[in-house]
């Protein structure tokens, strides 16, 4: 394995907010690594950072060893596949005409060859011929998915991959997006399903205001502390028969530090 998308000390500003902090990642070829943390901890802003949609102001953002901002857009595309978190496409066409974006730089019959294939993977080949306004979110959010698998880029960059998809669905991209992974390709995920990312992850990522809270194989990163301070989770992992299980409940405090008491206390 060799390290692929790679950020060192970054930092980001957004509104006038740090959202990256002295921000070091590393992904290496052949892993899957899940990015967790709160609403607002900067996952997002990690993700497109490595897009190359976030400029950072200090620090370093490579993609296979080259500085982000020495490539073009084409080379750009070729290292990496982003799929964003808003699921808005503006256009009503074909499933399959979306799915053939991620592949622009071909011709337009091996572009839907590639785009077909992208969506079986993601068991949506059923869909290709529908357009796009006339589905529901979840089925327009597999079609996303479709169209970052087409690019056939190094890596995938993928901003909430499960979101408002069915159980079923959030296991079979799940597995899609690990196989991708032990095939090869590096994959950055960010996931707000803590057992999930625990069970379908080589590595996780945990971020808290911007900065990385752990960094580590899922039971060394999703600790008993640190769900405590950073997601504010009395929480405990048990065995379960498909994998982690997380048992957890809310602490009373916020993880901001202040706190609450629960009603009737
Ligand atoms: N366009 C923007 N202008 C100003 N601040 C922004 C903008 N986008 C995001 N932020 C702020 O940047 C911080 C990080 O946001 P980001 O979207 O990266 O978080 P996130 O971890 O992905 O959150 P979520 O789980 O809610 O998607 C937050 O404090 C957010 O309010």
């Amino acid at each position: 394995m060799t390290p692929f998308l790679t950020m060192w000390d970054a930092e980001s500003r957004l509104g006038g907010r740090l959202v990256l902090d002295a921000t070091d990642v590393l992904v290496e070829t052949g892993e899957f690594v899940a990015v967790v943390g709160p609403n607002g901890a900067g996952k997002s802003s990690l993700i497109r950072a490595f897009a190359g949609l976030l400029p950072v102001t200090g620090g370093i953002v490579r993609l296979k060893g080259d500085d982000i901002r020495t490539l073009s857009p084409r080379e750009r595309a070729e290292r990496v596949a982003y799929l964003p978190q808003e699921r808005r496409i503006a256009w009503n066409l074909p499933a399959i005409e979306v799915a053939a974006l991620g592949a622009p730089f071909l011709a337009v019959e091996a572009a839907h060859e590639r785009a077909l294939k992208a969506l079986a993977e993601i068991e949506a080949a059923h869909l290709a011929d529908r357009g796009v306004a006339e589905m529901s979110g979840g089925e327009r959010a597999r079609v996303l998915l479709a169209r970052a698998f087409a690019t056939n880029a190094q890596a995938l960059l993928v901003d909430e991959p499960i979101a408002g998809l069915d159980p079923d669905a959030q296991l079979m991209v799940l597995e899609r997006l690990r196989a991708r992974a032990d095939a090869g390709q590096a994959v950055l995920a960010s996931l707000h399903d803590l057992p999930l990312a625990a069970r379908f992850a080589h590595r996780v990522l945990v971020m808290e205001h911007g900065r990385v809270a752990a960094d580590a194989a899922p039971p060394q990163a999703l600790t008993p502390e640190i769900l405590q301070r950073v997601f504010g989770l009395s929480a405990q992992w048990i065995d379960g028969p498909d994998g982690p299980l997380l048992s957890a409940g809310r602490r009373h405090s916020p993880p901001d530090g202040s706190t609450t008491e629960p009603p009737g206390a």
